[in-house]
């Protein structure tokens, strides 16, 4: 069996394509970085990105939700669907990653190790048993064979550690790359190697200062282009100077992703305008500037949510809700025994 190359790897990447690629995805994910303020509570974005990109990356296991259910979940304590449940393990391990680097700026062995555990608490730690290897689905060929022994996978998730927490001549973008392969040939799990690698990706990010927290959706890029990313980890398990095909593919991905979320961004803030110009215009009396803002604070309120955050009494709150269900600003819906208001407009901008 070969070996695992170990980081770094002997291969020059700075050559000019890299650098114009590099040149333009910094500026992109630069243009995000700053935009991200616009909006009255950033928050917002962080959540809609981490449900998309949970929602997403659990949806190549086949699992069928919709923004609907998750956020219902969130909001009300029935239990809605079930499929939304590993959405919700894989947005609590987004944010327990982003806590951990917030509080430690460093990434560990053992933080990858609780991020896999919450993405599949079913199938958590590293591999103690041999007999994984990565097969092609519609082949039925074994296209990588990681490495089989539990104290190997170990001495390879240290050498990715140091190299992930120390500094070296290489942007961050082009790090994330060489990472990003890395973690997926050592596939040091039974399961769940590419949803934990897709978090490690953004919390690298995060880590490098590239933005200030997860809200780059980059994993759509990859499961969008899933064929041309799986034939290039088989390239590069092949032959590791191949790495700099996938140095290009990630660069445009963090492009893409960049303009992606720039967009929604823009769209949000305009929308939160418009609101603002015609609840003034139709329900003077219960138009506020929090009010709006609470609104687009969440996809989702109900009457307690309203209460605590514009501190108004119950009644009032019923009041407001009735009035900007009657003029289409919100539209309820039962769940359990708790009435919820969707924002339907913000829903109908994210899900387009
Ligand atoms: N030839 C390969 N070499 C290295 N890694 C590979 C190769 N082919 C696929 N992979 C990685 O393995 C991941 C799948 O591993 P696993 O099934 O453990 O993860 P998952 O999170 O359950 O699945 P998915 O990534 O499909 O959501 C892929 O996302 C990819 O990153």
């Amino acid at each position: 069996m070969k070996k695992l190359n170990t980081l770094p790897f002997k291969v020059n990447l700075n050559t000019i394509d890299v650098l114009k690629k590099l040149n333009i995805a910094n500026n992109s994910i630069g243009e995000l970085k700053g935009l991200v303020n616009i909006l009255p509570n950033p928050n917002l974005i962080l959540s809609l990105i981490n449900v998309s990109e949970s929602k997403d990356s659990s949806a190549i296991e086949n699992i069928i939700t919709t923004y609907e259910d998750i956020y219902k979940e969130l909001v009300s304590k029935a239990t809605v669907s079930k499929a939304s449940k590993e959405v919700l393990n894989y947005k609590k391990a987004i944010e327990y990653g982003y806590e951990e680097l917030n509080s430690k700026k460093f990434i560990s062995t053992n933080s990858i190790v609780r991020i896999q555990e919450l993405v599949e608490p079913n199938k958590g730690g590293i591999r103690k048993l041999p007999g994984t290897v990565i097969m092609n689905m519609d082949t039925n060929e074994i296209v990588h064979i990681p490495p089989q022994d539990e104290i190997e996978i170990r001495e390879l998730l240290k050498n990715l550690e140091d190299y992930m927490n120390t500094e070296n001549d290489y942007d961050p973008l082009i790090n994330m790359a060489l990472i990003h392969y890395q973690f997926e040939s050592i596939h040091p799990f039974y399961d769940a190697n590419g949803r934990t690698g897709r978090i490690l990706n953004i919390l690298y990010l995060v880590l490098k200062n590239k933005i200030q927290s997860p809200i780059l959706y980059l994993s759509k890029y990859i499961i969008e282009n899933k064929n041309q990313y799986y034939e290039l980890l088989k390239e590069c398990n092949e032959d590791i100077t191949s790495i700099t095909k996938m140095v290009m593919f990630i660069l445009e991905a963090v492009i893409e992703t960049s303009r992606y979320t720039i967009d929604l961004i823009l769209r949000i803030n305009d929308l939160i305008n418009m609101t603002k110009v015609e609840m003034k215009r139709r329900l003077e009396d219960v138009y506020s500037e929090e009010l709006v803002h609470h609104l687009f604070g969440y996809l989702y309120t109900k009457n307690e949510f309203f209460r605590n955050e514009l501190h108004i009494s119950r009644p009032t709150a019923t009041k407001y809700l009735k009035a900007l269900e009657k003029e289409g600003f919100l539209v309820s819906e039962r769940v359990g025994k708790e009435v919820v208001y969707k924002n339907i407009q913000l829903l109908n901008i994210f899900k387009s």
